[in-house]
């Protein structure tokens, strides 16, 4: 089970703290949200306990371990990443992108995707067609499948809903949520959305 301890960040960019002494820990089956105005340094609190920037002072754990250089084997095997921007590969299938995930672990039949897509709303759509026919927000659905699918303990998430409409903001993040309930895995989300503070299990404001 996953344990991520962050332990009083603090980060200055161009002289002004951004981030000052933030500490929570993450657990499995934890929801952590973070909240917080435009420019409130949220991005940058998760670029640092994803180990991608150093922080002025304070220090990231993942279980036991320091968070620093040397994070690629982590991040490919412990940590899966879903930004408001998710790169699909819009001259491939919804089955061929859904799989570029799983090839990190074990490969899925066509029943096996269809009935993931299913779970997010989706059971009619036909898995070989190509994503660049598909919705925005059904786009964004497939993206996350494609994360889920690795079968990641803990997952950052940076403004997962952000381009999407009320409705489907709120299936997107229930999605997240439900996974983490049924596979006892860890996910820190970024929002600007204070709505979401209702699914989670700690709420970190910034
Ligand atoms: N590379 C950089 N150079 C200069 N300033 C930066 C840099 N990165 C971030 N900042 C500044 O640090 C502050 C925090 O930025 P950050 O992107 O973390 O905020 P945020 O809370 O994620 O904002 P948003 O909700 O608008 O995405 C902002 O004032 C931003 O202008």
């Amino acid at each position: 089970m996953v344990e991520l301890i962050v332990d009083k960040i603090s980060q200055k960019i161009d002289g002004k703290s951004v981030l000052n002494q933030i500490s929570f820990e993450v657990h499995a089956n934890d929801f952590v949200v973070i909240t917080g105005r435009s420019g409130s340094g949220k991005t940058t609190l998760l670029n640092v306990i994803s180990g991608l920037t150093r922080p002025d002072s304070g220090q990231v754990y993942l279980d036991g371990q320091l968070i620093g250089k040397n994070m690629q084997k982590i991040w490919r095997n412990q940590i899966g990443f879903i930004f408001q921007n998710n790169l699909l590969l819009e001259k491939l299938t919804v089955k061929q992108n859904i799989l570029m995930g799983a090839k990190f672990n074990k490969s899925l039949s066509d029943q096996e995707i269809r009935d993931l897509l299913a779970k997010v709303g989706m059971p009619d759509v036909d898995i070989s067609q190509r994503v660049s026919t598909l919705s925005g927000g059904e786009q964004q659905r497939v993206a996350l499948l494609r994360t889920l699918v690795k079968r990641n303990e803990l997952i950052f998430a940076d403004e997962p809903t952000g381009n999407l409409d009320d409705e489907n903001a709120r299936k997107l993040v229930e999605i997240l949520k439900n996974w983490s309930l049924a596979e006892q895995h860890a996910v820190v989300m970024v929002t600007h959305n204070l709505a979401f503070i209702t699914y989670a299990t700690k709420h970190v404001a910034i």
